[in-house]
This record gives C-alpha cells, structure tokens and sequence, in this order.
C-alpha cells in the first residue's frame, strides 16, 4: 500500500506510540484487503464499548492507549453503546461494579478523543457523513445506514479499526470505499406492503440470502427513515450488508445496472408472516419490553408515548435512546408520559449489550429483528417478536 513521508513517519513512531500502533491496525488492514492508499475521513463510529463485551482485557487496552499525549485527527468520532445507562444505572437497576468499569471504559475513549454519545445512531444526533463521504464506521446497523441511506462510504468496520481511524483521520481506500463495489449483485422484490416489525423480517429474510453483498429492493409502499434503520440492522444481523439500495428511495439506487443482474428472490405476505413468527422463542409473555435497537428515534418515542399515556404498563418497558434524544423526549413530556404509566426511557446501552441476563429478565419483547436475533445469542434469554401495540400490555 502507497505511504506518503509523513505517514511512514507516523509508522515510525515519530508521532508517539499511540498513533504508531493505529497506523499498524489500518496499514495492515489496507495489506489484507489490497487497498491502493490511505484515504481521508470525515467521520468515525467505534464498536467495542460495552464491558459485557470487550472486558477487562479490553478496558486496560484503552486505559493504556489513552495515557500518552497524541495529536488527535480532530475528526467527528462517537461510540457505540456502552453496557449500562451511564448517568442513571442505580435507579434502573443496573449492577454497580459492571456500571462502575462501564463508566471508566467509557472515560478511557473520552480521553482518546471520541465523544461519548453511546449510540447506535450517531446519524440521528450530530454525526451525520455528507453524501460520498468517506468515513469509517463500525456498528452493524450504522454501517448500513451510512451506506444506504445517507450516500457516505464506509466498510464495516471492526471497533480496533474505527478507532485507529479516528485517531490518524484516514482508512484504507478499498471495498465499500470504492464506486464499483456499491452496485447490487441481488434484486428482492417485496409483493405486499410493509409495517411496523414487516420491514425488520424482511430485513432477516434477505440478510440470511444475500450474505455480505448488496440488495437492490423494489417494495410496494415507501418506507420512513425508521423503517429503514430496522431493515439495515436486520440485514446487517442475519448476512453481513454493509449497503443496500431501494428503489426510488436511497441515493444511490440509480447506480445499478438492473438488467444485468442475474440473482432474484420473491418474498411473499406469507415468508413475512412465517418469518414474524419464526423469530419468537417462547409463547410465554415478556417481562421486559425492550425498544429501541437501532435506538430510538424522538419519533418513536413520541409513538410509544402516545399509546401508554394515562395507562399503566403491565410489564416492565424501556426504549432505549441516546442522551441527546432523551434530553428532546423530555421536554416534548413524552417521558414522562412513559415514566407515568410505569415504562422507562434508558439512556446508551441496549438489551443486547447490556447484562440483562444478571438483571432477573428471562423473556424480552423485541420489536427489532436484530434485537431477536441476538438476545437469543448474546443474552441466552427468550424473545417475543412483535409490532409495539401489541407487545405492550396494560393493567
Ligand atoms: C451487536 C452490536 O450491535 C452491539 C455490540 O457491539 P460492541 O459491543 O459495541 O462491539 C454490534 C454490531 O452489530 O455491530
Ligand atoms: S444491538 Fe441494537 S440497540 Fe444494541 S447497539 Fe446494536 S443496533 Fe444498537
């Protein structure tokens, strides 16, 4: 891979030892994958937050990082979810020596440089790529996002990697990052019109099909952005999509040749609706609603808000969303609304990186197919997949 003479010297060390060992992450990277160069960024997104995840070994790894002076790239960079809500863990309930190290994993990317929004959806609070952008991203479902929707490239990233990104400001220029690897190798067409936990099974069907290339989707009714973060996580979770394109849609759906696309797959009502059923574990009744994954948006606070208000909520409910979201839900009084009615509104974790099998949960009510997906699998608890309205019971 082509260095300039500053970037050699920054694999030198002549810029610390922080800096030299992001260079050795992306160099090496850029040699497995063949890239031509370094390429610039202008944004990163770093995985790897949560204790439940990265660990012990993985808190001194940023500790030590973090104790040398460095020239920060000055780059907009945010995290991913941590493991617990870091501001509110006691009242909710959270394990105090798992909130403890979660709050100095979180310090320890503070001091690095990137900004603790603990989110999954840094596009909906101020990290937010321009069209063709290059960026380096690393949870799943953003990923997707920032390909598909916003237009941005980005390959998906390991959390190591995105980091590293962030600090020197450049990735390594191959895969998503170059024009002829975004067209779509598979066309889905989607026979009848789709809501609410519809576009998150669609998302799962297709996933498990198209693996880690690129869906080119023709549906019956225009999805809302939210809809859109639940297909691209669901993608992103049963396949490896990092990109996908929608009709009339998504920026960059024109690019394709359609005729020369080879691969084709139907999905009917019914896969949706076996699929929908599919993904529940159990048929006994959630004791934890969890919303929120990909977290919320204000929108789909103000939707759940709207159906528990001046109700009492028989199991327990979170929607988990970002600080800066909450900050707007609260003053809109959508939570108290929810905290009215016995829910609450969760701040940076998630039910899947949080230690929610600790928690006395066993069954979790998910309106997300990744969030079914995984708790399963990262969680070893029983999940109920279904629309909002009806996973919310009341008194
Ligand atoms: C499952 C996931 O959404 C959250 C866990 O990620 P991590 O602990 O931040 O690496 C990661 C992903 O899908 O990229
Ligand atoms: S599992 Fe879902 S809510 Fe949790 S970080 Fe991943 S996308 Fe976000």
């Amino acid at each position: 891979m082509f260095l300039t003479k500053k970037e050699e010297k920054m694999c030198d060390g002549e810029f610390g030892e922080t800096i030299r060992k992001s260079m050795d992450i992306l160099v090496a990277l850029g040699d497995i994958y063949g890239a031509s160069k370094l390429v610039d960024i202008t944004s990163a997104q770093v995985s790897g937050v949560s204790y439940k995840t990265i660990g012990q070994a993985g808190l001194e790894y940023l500790e030590d990082l973090a104790s040398e002076e460095f020239e920060y790239s000055g780059i907009n960079a945010s995290l991913n979810p941590p493991g617990t809500d870091l501001d509110n863990w006691k009242a909710l309930g959270f394990p105090e020596d798992f909130s403890i190290k979660q709050n100095q994993i979180v310090d320890a990317y503070g001091n690095l440089g990137i900004s603790k929004t603990c989110t999954c959806t840094p596009y909906l609070v101020g990290n937010v790529p321009r069209f063709r952008d290059h960026v380096s991203w690393s949870e799943s479902s953003a990923v997707a996002y920032v390909n598909s929707v916003i237009g941005a490239r980005s390959n998906r990233e390991g959390g190591p990697a995105a980091l590293a990104a962030a600090i020197v400001g450049k990735t390594p220029l191959y895969g998503f990052h170059l024009e002829q690897n975004r067209k779509a190798n598979l066309i889905v067409n989607v026979n009848g019109e789709l809501s609410g936990a519809d576009w998150g099974a669609l998302g799962y069907i297709v996933g498990k099909v198209v693996g880690g290339g690129v869906p080119y989707f023709k549906v019956k009714n225009t999805p809302s952005n939210n809809d859109l973060k639940t297909l691209g996580a669901a993608l992103a979770s049963s396949g490896s999509v990092a990109l996908y394109h929608m009709e009339n849609v998504t920026p960059e759906w024109n690019i394709n040749d359609i005729e020369e696309i080879e691969d084709y797959v139907f999905v009917s009502d019914n896969d949706i609706l076996e699929t929908r059923a599919k993904l529940t574990t159990t048929d006994k009744e959630p004791d934890l609603i969890c919303l929120g994954c990909p977290h919320a948006s204000l929108e789909e606070i103000k939707k759940v808000a709207q159906i528990v208000k001046g109700k009492t909520i028989k199991n327990k409910l979170w929607i988990c969303t970002s600080v800066s979201v909450k900050a707007t839900a609260d003053r809109m009084g959508y939570t108290e609304m929810i905290e009215s009615a016995g829910g609450n509104v969760v701040c940076d974790t998630c039910m899947v990186v949080a230690p929610i099998e600790d928690m006395g949960f066993e069954v979790i009510g998910v309106n997300s197919a990744k969030a079914a997906n995984y708790v399963p699998s990262m969680c070893g608890l029983d999940v109920v997949y279904d629309d909002v309205e009806n996973l919310i019971r009341f008194e």
